[in-house]
């Protein structure tokens, strides 16, 4: 195993009462799951020019609600379990995202299994998943089974294989896995097969290294991490 430094599963403290913190995530995920709706809506509609400036100049009234205090740039939601657990807002899992399918999580013997069908929003060839989405989807569980085995990481390099187009409106399974470590490194297996059809045969291969970054450049990357620890710590 790697003889970089392990980190603790974050987020389940309570700055915020549990039970706030649970009506913020319900919120959250149904406004992703209406948001996910509007951009699939979206990019399917044959709408006239007049509905689409209509709903534009709706989208613009709804988006004046949400424009109160932001988040600064790297502070962590008290919502997520950063780095090994859910993120809401992340564009490949985050029930809050519309970008995300988002993909569902799970552990497995030897790693993560996730789960996602894939629609209009993240189309490439006509019909097929756009290839940089289907590099997302493996970047996002193989980082998450580097740090669901205690050695989170960052990617360094992800080598694609595409062996076959992947279809849309066909769920998927995603699978990654670690396969060895040397020092901070990290070597991880991932791949996206058909659950339903040919569920043996692997559409899109991945081999990718992840770092550790040691704990100077881990405190400078990531800010936010310390409030993380000290809500933990209060919790
Ligand atoms: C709590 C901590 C948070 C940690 C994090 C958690 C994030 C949990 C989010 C989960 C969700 C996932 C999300 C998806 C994963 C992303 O999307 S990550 C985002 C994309 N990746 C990046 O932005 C990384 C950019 N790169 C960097 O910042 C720096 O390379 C790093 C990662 C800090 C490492 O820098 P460094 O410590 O200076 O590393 P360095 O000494 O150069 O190299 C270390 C070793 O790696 C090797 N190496 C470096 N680059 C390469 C390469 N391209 N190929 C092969 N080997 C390489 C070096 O040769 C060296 O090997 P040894 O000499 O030790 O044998």
């Amino acid at each position: 195993m790697s003889d970089g430094p392990r980190f603790p599963r974050t987020g389940t403290g309570t700055g915020t009462g549990t039970e706030e913190l649970e009506h913020q995530k319900a919120a959250i995920t149904r406004l992703g799951h209406e948001l996910r709706a509007l951009v699939e809506a979206t990019v399917r509609t044959d709408a006239s020019p007049d509905t689409l400036h209509r709903v534009a100049d709706g989208v613009r009234t709804v988006t004046g609600r949400l424009t109160g205090r932001r988040r600064a740039r790297g502070e962590i939601p008290e919502v997520d379990e950063f780095p090994a657990g859910p993120r809401f807002y992340s564009p490949v899992t985050g029930a809050g995202s519309p970008l995300a399918p988002p993909m569902r999580v799970m552990a497995a013997d030897d790693g993560l299994i996730g789960e996602c069908t894939l629609a209009g929003t993240h189309e490439g060839p006509p019909g097929y998943v756009h290839g940089g989405v289907s590099a997302m989807l493996l970047d996002e569980l193989m980082g998450r089974a580097c740090a669901a085995a205690g050695t989170p990481g960052l990617t360094v390099s992800l080598q694609m294989r595409y062996h076959r187009p992947v279809l849309l409106e066909t769920p998927l399974r995603i699978i990654a896995r670690v396969t060895g470590t040397d020092g901070r490194k990290i070597f991880v297996n991932g791949s996206i097969t058909s659950r339903t059809a040919a569920p043996d045969a692997s559409l899109v291969t991945a081999e990718g290294v992840f770092v550790t970054p040691d704990p100077d450049s881990t405190r400078a990357l990531f800010p936010g991490l310390q409030r993380v620890m000290a809500r933990e710590l209060r919790g």
